[in-house]
């Protein structure tokens, strides 16, 4: 661990100054797609200004064969794309074990270190990935003359990357979020489920069976299906919250079931993160919708921000008691909103009548 007065000093001579606060952009949907892949490729520029963030993935899912042509295919499209101010550009590069991942980063910060916001690093297993990364980067910001550092954002996909993942997050001023990678971690931890992310039905659990009834056992009894990732996407969210960094969930790999993808984006949400992976355009209108708060909920917020007069004490509204610590629960959601609002006239329309309604 570098020192307190160390921490935010470059790591390189020439390097841009490391920042001291994660730039809060809305990052709802990282939209991933394969830069070698020439039909998805071009419907990239279509994207820019519909989605929070478009990342070039070069890492799994991305054939052996074609592994340098997507660095090529991303190069080429960050050049020739202006990205504008709603949608970052980010890239998730091969692991740090792999023979692609250093012409990954030099390439990469040195044809379109201007254009990068965010690189992703898979399969960090601890601060030590990071610190590697971070130096690397300082030496080719300098290089660059890059004037703004390149953000680092680590996939929690490895059962020691779980067990680091505090370190992980306070170990750079680089680090900006954290994703749960649900289908790496489930093979390194040996769990038996086969999907990318989302629930299974044999984790569950079963109502106690019913009192005086024969075949007691045997009769028919709720099953309630349990999220797989609770524990790894609230631990995550701690990490990130303690160091002012952003929690996201990963991918959902059903791309059909749009149901279920709207639930687990959602106890996403409810649990703290910020966004979520869509894999297939289909996903992008549901991570906008569940990572934008709802116009109920800002009205609610408003409400009790009103009633609370200086933020201080207790009231009653709607039956219900609001106090110090509920009002500021109304303020995350209220500070959302306005952040959104901000670059999103649609949404500043649906926000907009709470405050009417806020004045009734
Ligand atoms: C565990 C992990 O690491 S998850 C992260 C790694 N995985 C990924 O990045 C996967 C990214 N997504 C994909 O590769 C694809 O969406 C797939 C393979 C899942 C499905 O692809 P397809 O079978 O082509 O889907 P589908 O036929 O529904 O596509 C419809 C259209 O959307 C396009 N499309 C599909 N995915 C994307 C995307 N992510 N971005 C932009 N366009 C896309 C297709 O090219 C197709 O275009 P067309 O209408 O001109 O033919
Ligand atoms: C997200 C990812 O890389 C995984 O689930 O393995
Ligand atoms: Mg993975």
């Amino acid at each position: 661990m570098r020192s307190a007065k160390d921490f935010f000093a470059p790591l390189a001579v020439g390097a841009p100054l490391p920042v001291r606060e994660v730039p809060a952009r809305p990052s709802r949907m990282i939209h991933f797609f394969d830069p070698s892949n020439e039909k998805m490729a071009a419907k990239i520029p279509a994207l820019v200004g519909t989605v929070d963030v478009l990342l070039g993935n070069l890492e799994d899912a991305v054939k052996a064969d074609n592994k340098e042509a997507a660095r090529a295919g991303l190069v080429a499209i960050a050049k020739a794309t202006d990205f504008g101010d709603a949608t970052q550009l980010w890239t998730r590069v091969n692991s740090l074990d792999s023979p692609w991942v250093l012409d990954d980063v030099v390439t990469l910060v040195t044809e379109i270190g201007d254009k990068l916001d965010v690189i992703m690093v898979p399969k960090v297993q601890g601060p030590e990935d990071i610190h590697y990364v971070d130096r690397l980067l300082a030496q080719l910001e300098a290089r660059a003359g890059l004037t703004r550092p390149i953000l680092v954002h680590a996939i929690l996909e490895t059962a020691r990357g779980v067990a680091n993942v505090e370190q992980i997050a306070a170990a750079s001023p680089r680090m900006q979020g954290i994703s749960l990678g649900p289908a790496d971690l489930a093979a390194d931890r040996r769990m038996k489920t086969t999907r990318v992310g989302g629930g299974h039905p044999g984790y569950l659990v079963r109502q106690d069976p019913p009192v005086g009834v024969e075949d007691a056992i045997n009769a028919d009894r709720v099953v309630y299906q349990q999220d797989l990732w609770h524990y790894t996407i609230a631990r995550m969210v701690d990490a990130c919250a303690l160091n002012g960094i952003f929690p996201y969930y990963g991918p959902f790999g059903d791309i059909k079931d749009v149901v279920a993808c709207e639930d687990q984006f959602r106890n996403a949400f409810l649990l703290g993160c910020v966004g979520a992976w869509s894999l297939h355009p289909v996903q992008i209108a549901i991570a906008k919708k569940v990572f934008s708060p709802s116009a109920a909920d800002v009205a609610h917020a408003r409400r009790v921000k009103a009633a609370m007069g200086d933020g201080t004490g207790a009231v009653m509204l709607d039956g219900k008691m609001e106090d110090d610590a509920s009002l500021k629960q109304c303020l995350v959601i209220l500070a959302l909103a306005e952040q959104l609002s901000a670059g999103d006239p649609e949404l500043a329309a649906l926000y907009a009548p709470a405050v009417q309604g806020e004045a009734q």
